[in-house]
């Protein structure tokens, strides 16, 4: 297989400078869907990471348990029950994008949920599945794809469930061979100390090259959700728009890195925004 890199310049192809005649519904409406009463955490630094990459409105479904915590840190997300069905559907509805998993759990209700939101995915949204929905997912005996741009995010643990891939079985061939078993407009982010991108049915795949040890922080893949479904609530989908997101949320990192042993999630999304910035203004 042939490999091509995910570097600055793919990033700055996709972070432009805004518009002037633009409002929040121009940036789209982000539906983040996780965070129970153990993990409510990631359902917050996924929204709330999406917030600061830019998406205009932002929805976190969660446990009511999480609301406080939520608008304490971030009040710009809205937020409702993933629980009460009758009021996630039209939240579904309008969504530019939809994220399921992050911290989302494994028990019936989150499976209720997850198949209720997979039912019902139109084919110009975007999906991003990450987390616990990958791994209710993997468990069931024939997975229907729903609808929709596709993007996956599972780390190597969670892929392992989903392909039956040993870890040490992941090599390029055998992940491309299971992202061509993926519906057509599907963008697999394979995650590790080496996150790489999968299109179905292409030859090369797609290497990231920014990242650091000091990430390794739970929470860390639930942020990227976010700053994926931001950059294609505003960008558009593209296998492009969800390398970009990749490189930057890495990059914030390396940035921070520079001057911390430890670069913990919401020190990542505290400077999205700045780096976004410097991505988008000329060299
Ligand atoms: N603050 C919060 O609310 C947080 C909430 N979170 C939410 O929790 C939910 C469960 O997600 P999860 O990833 O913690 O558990 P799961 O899918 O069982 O995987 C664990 C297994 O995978 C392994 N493993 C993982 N990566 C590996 C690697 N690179 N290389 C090798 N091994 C690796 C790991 O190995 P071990 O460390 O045990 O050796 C273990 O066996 C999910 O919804 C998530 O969003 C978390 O994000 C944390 C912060
Ligand atoms: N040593 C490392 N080098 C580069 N990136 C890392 C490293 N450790 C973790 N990461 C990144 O952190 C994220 C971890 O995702 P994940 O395991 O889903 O975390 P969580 O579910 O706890 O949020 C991935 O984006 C991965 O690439
Ligand atoms: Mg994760």
């Amino acid at each position: 297989m042939e490999q091509q890199w995910i570097d600055e310049q793919v990033a700055r192809r996709i972070v432009h400078p805004r518009a002037k005649d633009t409002y929040k519904g121009s940036f789209g409406h982000v539906l983040v869907i996780g965070g129970n009463a153990q993990y409510g955490g990631a359902g917050i630094m996924s929204a709330g990471a999406a917030v600061h990459a830019g998406a205009g409105l932002v929805t976190l479904a969660t446990r009511p348990v999480n609301n406080t915590a939520l608008h304490t840190r971030y009040p710009e997300v809205m937020a409702t029950d993933f629980t009460e069905l009758d009021t996630l559907a039209p939240l579904i509805q309008s969504a530019t994008v939809i994220v399921i998993g992050p911290g989302l759990g494994v028990d019936e209700q989150a499976a209720t949920t997850l198949s209720f939101t997979l039912q019902r995915v139109t084919d110009e949204q975007t999906l991003i599945i990450d987390g616990s929905a990958l791994t209710l997912l993997a468990g069931q005996e024939k997975i229907h794809w729903p609808k929709g741009h596709l993007i996956l995010t599972p780390h190597v643990v969670e892929f392992a469930r989903l392909s039956h891939l040993a870890v040490t079985a992941q090599t390029p061939s055998q992940i491309q061979a299971f992202a061509d078993t993926l519906p057509k407009s599907a963008v697999l982010v394979h995650k590790s100390a080496r996150t790489q991108l999968y299109v179905p049915h292409q030859q090369t795949y797609w290497q990231n090259t920014s990242g650091n040890p000091g990430m390794a922080t739970g929470g860390t893949g639930d942020t990227l959700t976010g700053v994926i479904a931001a950059f294609v609530a505003q960008f558009g989908f593209s296998e492009e728009t969800v390398a970009a997101a990749v490189f930057t949320h890495s990059a914030v990192a390396d940035q921070l890195a520079q001057y911390q042993y430890v670069v913990l999630p919401t020190m990542v999304i505290d400077h999205l925004s700045e780096y976004m910035h410097q991505l988008s203004e000329p060299k």
